[in-house]
């Protein structure tokens, strides 16, 4: 039997790949399987803040049929990572009521949920959670969407530095994202054919950098080489990973342009090493088929779980299924650390990637 609903959906925290798709899907599900109504709160919390509601239909952007929101990057409802929302959390607990909702749909990684997890248990609303970060830190989740995006870039950007830096015999230093968290540089090192990763569960020293791609010249005669660093690894000093004190670099200096310099500095030969930021690339492009496919699995699940009146749960991908979790463990638990003993970092060793100095 059908029960009228109004539900809200809103999207929170970095933008990613795939967050359209989610929205596609739970606007699809929503209103042909349960004739519910759906609403979009732009630009999250800021949105509940400011009552904004954007009505959602089915086919309300396609274009001659065409539906865009599958492919489309980003998130049409807008995002944020920074605001207000602790001076004006009565004021956007107050909202849900005003805008009527029933229950909330949040799109979001670990830092938004948690927030959200927040103002719910305050509010006592109907809260769902979806997780998405191209970091892939969200607990007891195998995937997070737009993680896969995500390694994909980062994947192609080296194939692309590879063949560069080995016509010229160069070090090539790779920045990544992921917080204080490496998963997106180990897969997509591991991927990419990286010869150095470096993140920030296992301390690295500059020595085992340097020993590393000695080994590759003496040994194997190797003169180029690709090294990814997680904008958060750190030294096994525990010395900050920028130093200020360097003329070239200043106080928010990227971790890449430090470890060039640490190299240059400590290497016993001569090495030209070259610098790239992926930067915010990362967080671009379109869903690759696995973040759509996963999206689009989410975004059903989770309207079937406000259906089921199982809330403060999160949709979650494990074992290749999707199943439900209770948010306030998945919030305890993130953001999840790369396993420094775990199969991708043995991996890794196994084929001869300095990772760091991982204590037995
Ligand atoms: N809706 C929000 N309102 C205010 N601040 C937010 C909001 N979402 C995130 N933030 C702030 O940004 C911080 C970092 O959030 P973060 O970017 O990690 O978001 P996330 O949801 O974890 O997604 P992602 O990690 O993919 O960007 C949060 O801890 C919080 O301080
Ligand atoms: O949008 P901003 O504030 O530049 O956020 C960048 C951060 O967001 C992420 O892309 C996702 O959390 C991180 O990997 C990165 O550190
Ligand atoms: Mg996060």
């Amino acid at each position: 039997m059908k029960t009228q609903k109004r539900i809200g959906i809103l999207t929170s925290g970095g933008d990613c790949p795939g967050l359209n798709a989610v929205i596609r899907a739970v606007v699809s599900h929503a209103t042909l399987t349960y004739d519910w109504e759906v609403i979009g709160i732009p630009y999250a919390t800021q949105g509940l803040l400011e009552q904004k509601a954007i009505a959602l239909s089915r086919h309300g952007l396609d274009l001659r049929g065409i539906d865009p929101l599958l492919s489309m990057g980003g998130t049409i409802l807008g995002s944020i990572n920074k605001g207000n929302t602790l001076e004006h959390a009565d004021e956007i607990i107050a909202s849900y009521q005003a805008l009527a909702l029933d229950a909330l749909i949040a799109v979001g990684g670990d830092g938004s949920l948690s927030i959200l997890n927040d103002l719910a248990c305050r509010g006592n609303w109907q809260l769902v959670a979806v997780p998405k970060t191209i970091d892939n830190d969200v607990a007891l989740t195998e995937r997070s969407i737009g993680f896969d995006t995500a390694v994909n870039t980062i994947t192609d950007a080296l194939n692309r530095l590879t063949f560069t830096a080995a016509s010229h015999d160069r070090v090539m230093i790779v920045e990544v994202m992921g917080r204080s968290t490496g998963h997106l540089a180990l897969h997509a090192g591991i991927a990419g054919g990286a010869d150095v990763i470096l993140l920030p569960e296992i301390p690295y020293s500059i020595q085992g950098v340097c020993r590393t791609l000695a080994e590759l010249r003496d040994r194997w005669a190797h003169k180029f080489a690709i090294v990814v660093v997680a904008e958060g690894a750190k030294t096994t000093n525990e010395v900050l990973s920028c130093d200020p004190a360097l003329p070239s670099l200043t106080p928010q200096c990227g971790i890449g342009q430090y470890i060039a310099e640490q190299i240059s500095r400590y290497s016993t030969m001569p090495i030209d090493t070259r610098v790239s930021v992926l930067g915010h690339i990362q967080r671009g492009g379109i869903p690759s088929a696995l973040d759509r496919l996963v999206a689009t699995t989410f975004g059903k699940a989770a309207v079937d779980l406000v259906a089921q009146g199982q809330l403060r749960q999160m949709v979650a991908w494990q074992n290749g299924r999707v199943v439900a979790v209770p948010l306030a463990e998945v919030l305890a638990h993130s953001p999840l650390p790369v396993d420094p003993n775990g199969y991708l970092v043995k991996t890794a060793q196994a084929l001869g990637i300095y990772v760091g100095d991982v204590l037995a």
